[in-house]
């Protein structure tokens, strides 16, 4: 895929030195950091969940593709900023603001400041088969219907 749609839906991102257009922090980098965009500093209490928006729109358009919003791992391990959904799965229809559910984890408030990156972004490529219903599957494989474990543990 070389290119989504991307719409800034806030004048300040692309125009104001702390809200620069989303990039890759490195060529290798997979992801892309959503920056906050907020106007002040909102502090996000222990324990609590706030949508934030990100001020831009993706439009990914081909339904061969989705995009996922994840944790950052810096802020998920040392300061307990994940996600209130866990994962943010972006439909390729979707042309509204993205937008991050914040949730700190932890046991103490964090801040989030403006334009501070609070999430990533990337865009995966989606299998959509048909589901062909049958009776009984075309073959048995070895796992079965084990799951959960049934493997064991080491
Ligand atoms: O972290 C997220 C998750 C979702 N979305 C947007 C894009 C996505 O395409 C849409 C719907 O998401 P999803 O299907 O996960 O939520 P739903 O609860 O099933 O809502 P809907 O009934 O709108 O599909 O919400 C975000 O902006 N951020
Ligand atoms: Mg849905």
């Amino acid at each position: 895929m070389q290119a989504v749609q991307v719409k800034v839906l806030n004048s300040k991102i692309g125009t104001h030195p702390d809200f620069p257009m989303p990039t890759r922090a490195t060529d290798g980098s997979a992801g892309i950091d959503l920056r906050a965009c907020i106007d002040e500093a909102m502090t996000i209490k222990a324990g609590a969940t706030h949508l934030v928006g990100t001020g831009l729109a993706v439009y990914i358009q081909d339904p061969n593709y989705a995009g996922m919003i994840l944790p950052r791992s810096g802020l998920g391990h040392k300061h307990g900023i994940v996600l209130g959904n866990l994962v943010g799965l972006i439909d390729a229809d979707y042309q509204g603001e993205l937008m991050v559910s914040v949730w700190n984890r932890s046991s103490d408030d964090f801040v989030l400041n403006p334009a501070e990156r609070m999430a990533q972004y990337i865009v995966v490529p989606v299998a959509r088969p048909e589901f062909e219903v049958v009776t009984d599957f075309s073959d048995e494989s070895v796992r079965g219907a084990g799951g959960f474990g049934h493997s064991g543990r080491h």
